[in-house]
C-alpha cells in the first residue's frame, strides 16, 4: 500500500525525528536523495547545466545541498534566489563552497525604477532556457496559495524550456494537502519527494504537475501514525483482497449480485453493467428491468427477471441506476433493500436523498464530477479542482461510501479514515459505458463480501488496468474490450507477476 500524509501529520513526525538527530541531519538525507535523483535524470553529471530555482524556505535549502553535490561531480550550477536575505544560509554557503554561484532571479531596480512584480533579471531567462536540468527549491511543504507572483515567471520559463524540471518534495504552487492548483505552478518530469508522499502527489490536478514522483527515505516512517490520510492499493493489496471460491463454494456462497439497469432508450448500459457485474467474481448476476432481451441474447448466464427488485428473489448486493432513465420507482425500492446498494448513473439523480441517508445497510454512490457537483449543490468545477475535499464531504453527507470518477479515483468512506486513490487510471476509460462496467464489477465484489471501500477502490483498480492493457499501445477502447479485459488483469494481479506498462503506479 502507498500511502500519503497531509502536511500537519508530516510536520509532527519530522519534528519527533529531528530531536533524535544532530542538526540539519535531515536535510542532508533529503538532500543526498535529491541530488542521487538527479544525477540519474542527467545521465552525466559532469559539464551538465543545472539551475536551482531556490525559495525562502527549506525547500530551497534541499536545492541548495544538492545543487553542491551535483557541482562538486563536475555541474555547473546556477542558484537563482527568490529572496535573497532569506535563503537558506548553510545551503548557500555549501552551493558556493563547491563552485556553484548564486544570483536574484526577480527584475532588479533598472535606472533608478522599482523592479516589477514578477519581472526577472537580465539573463536569467537564458540561464533556464539553456539548463539541462531545472530543480525547483521554490516552495514545499510550507507553502500555501498557489504560487507568489515574483515565482510566476520562473515556473514558466521552466516549462517552456528542453531542461528536465525535477521538484523538490512537491511541484511549488500546488496545494500538498489537497491536490488543487489554483494559479500558475511549476510542471515537473519529476518529483523527489521525503518521507512520505503528500496527498497532492497523488490526487489530480496536483499529481500531473509532479511527473514520475520517487520517494527518499529519511527515516520519518517509525514516526508516522498508523492510518494514513491518503492510501493507493497495489499489486499485492488488490491481491489480498479479491475474493476466490473456496472448494465448497455454490453460486450462492460466492454471491449473488442483483443489476437493475437500462432501460427500452438505454438497454446498452445494462448489458454493460451485467458484463462488469460478471466478471467482480459474484456467482451469478440477476438482472431486473425492461432490457432483459438485450442482456440475455449478450450473456446468456444471467438471470432475467421481468418483475421488479423486490420480487427478483435474494440477492447479496445491488446495483441500481446505469441507463434506468426516469424510473425514480425502481431506484426507490432498490434502496429500501436490507442489502448494499451502489447506486450510479440516473440514479444518482433520481435517489431520495433521505432515504439514502436513512439506509442501515451500506451503500456507494459512485459520480462522476457532474454527478458529485449536484449531489453536493456546487459546480462542476469546483469538484474538478478540489476532488479531495468533494469526496470526504459526499461521503459525510450522504452516510454513504462514495467514489468519485476522474483521472485519480477517489473513495472515501461515510466514517472519515484513509482515502483510497486508484493508481491505475488512464485517460483511455472516459468513454461511453466505462462507467456501467465500473458499476456492475463493484456491485459485484459487494456481493461477493468486500466491504463498499474495498469492493469500491479493488474495483476502480481492476477496471483502471484492464483499461489500460485494452488501450494497448494507446488505442481507443470501447467499454465492452475493457469489461472483456477483466478477467486477464485479474489474474495478472492474483498471479503478481505481471509487468506493468509504462506507467508509475
Ligand atoms: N522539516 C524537515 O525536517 C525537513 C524539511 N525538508 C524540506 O523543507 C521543506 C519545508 O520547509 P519550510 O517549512 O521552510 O517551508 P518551504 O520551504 O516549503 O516554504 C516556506 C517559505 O516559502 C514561502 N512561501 C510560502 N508560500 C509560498 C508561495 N505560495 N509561493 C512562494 N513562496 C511561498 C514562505 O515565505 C516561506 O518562507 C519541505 O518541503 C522539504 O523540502 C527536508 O529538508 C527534509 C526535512
Ligand atoms: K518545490
Amino acid at each position: 500500500m502507498r500511502s500519503a500524509y497531509s502536511v500537519e501529520t508530516v510536520r509532527a513526525a519530522e519534528r519527533e525525528l529531528m530531536a533524535r538527530l544532530p542538526e540539519g541531519a535531515l536535510m542532508q538525507r533529503a538532500a543526498s536523495g535529491l541530488a542521487a535523483a538527479c544525477a540519474e535524470l542527467l545521465g552525466r553529471v559532469y559539464g551538465s547545466r543545472v539551475v536551482l530555482l531556490v525559495g525562502s524556505g527549506d525547500n530551497g535549502g534541499d536545492a541548495l545541498y544538492a545543487g553542491a553535490r551535483l557541482a562538486r561531480r563536475g555541474a555547473g550550477v546556477t542558484a537563482l534566489l527568490l529572496a535573497p536575505e532569506r535563503t537558506h544560509p548553510g545551503g548557500l554557503a555549501a552551493l558556493r563552497a563547491a563552485g556553484g554561484s548564486a544570483r536574484e532571479a526577480a527584475g532588479g531596480a533598472l535606472d533608478g525604477r522599482a523592479a516589477e512584480d514578477g519581472a526577472v533579471a537580465a539573463g536569467v531567462a537564458e540561464l533556464i532556457r539553456r539548463a539541462d536540468l531545472v530543480v525547483d527549491g521554490i516552495v514545499g511543504i510550507g507553502g500555501s496559495g498557489g504560487l507568489r507572483p515574483a515565482a510566476v515567471p520562473l515556473a514558466v520559463l521552466a516549462r517552456a524550456s528542453d531542461a528536465v524540471v525535477v521538484a523538490v518534495d512537491l511541484p511549488s504552487g500546488v496545494e500538498a494537502d489537497s491536490g488543487e492548483v489554483r494559479g500558475e505552478a511549476v510542471r515537473a518530469d519529476a518529483t523527489v519527494t521525503f518521507g512520505t508522499h503528500k496527498p497532492g502527489l497523488l490526487i489530480d490536478p496536483a499529481r500531473e504537475y509532479a511527473g514520475a514522483t520517487r520517494l527518499v527515505d529519511i527515516g520519518l516512517r517509525p514516526h508516522l501514525p498508523p492510518t494514513a490520510d491518503l492510501e493507493a492499493l497495489q499489486h499485492a493489496d488488490v491481491a489480498a483482497l479479491l475474493p476466490s471460491p473456496a472448494a465448497e463454494s455454490d453460486k450462492y456462497r460466492r454471491g449473488v449480485v442483483g443489476v437493475a439497469a437500462g432501460s427500452a432508450r438505454y438497454p446498452g448500459a445494462a448489458v454493460l453493467a451485467v458484463s462488469g457485474a460478471l466478471h467482480g467474481g459474484a456467482g451469478a448476476v440477476r438482472y431486473v428491468g425492461p432490457a432483459g432481451d438485450a442482456v440475455i441474447a449478450r450473456f446468456p448466464e444471467t438471470l432475467v427477471s421481468a418483475g421488479p427488485p423486490s420480487k427478483a428473489g435474494r440477492v447479496q448486493a445491488w446495483v441500481v441506476g446505469p441507463g434506468v432513465g426516469d424510473d425514480a420507482g425502481v431506484v426507490d425500492e432498490v434502496l429500501a433493500s436490507d442489502v448494499p446498494v451502489l447506486v450510479d448513473a440516473d440514479g444518482l439523480r433520481l435517489a431520495d436523498r433521505a432515504a439514502v441517508r436513512a439506509r442501515t445497510a451500506p451503500t456507494l454512490l459512485t459520480p462522476h464530477a457532474g454527478e458529485a457537483a449536484a449531489l453536493l449543490g456546487t459546480s462542476r468545477e469546483e469538484v474538478e479542482a478540489a476532488r479531495l475535499p468533494a469526496v470526504r464531504e459526499l461521503a459525510a453527507r450522504y452516510g454513504a461510501t462514495a467514489l468519485l470518477k476522474g483521472s485519480t479515483t477517489l473513495v472515501a468512506g461515510p466514517d472519515g479514515g484513509p482515502v483510497r486513490v486508484n493508481p491505475t487510471g488512464t485517460p483511455w476509460l472516459a468513454t461511453a459505458g466505462s462507467g456501467d462496467v465500473l458499476s456492475g464489477l463493484a456491485g459485484s465484489l459487494l456481493a461477493g463480501g468486500l466491504d463498499a471501500l474495498d469492493a469500491a477502490s479493488v474495483a476502480a483498480y481492476l477496471h483502471g488496468l484492464a483499461g489500460r492493457v485494452a488501450a494497448g499501445e494507446g488505442a481507443p477502447v470501447g467499454a465492452s474490450e475493457v469489461a472483456a479485459t477483466v478477467a486477464r488483469v485479474w489474474r495478472d494481479v492474483v498471479g503478481g507477476g505481471w509487468a506493468a506498462p509504462s506507467a508509475g503506479y
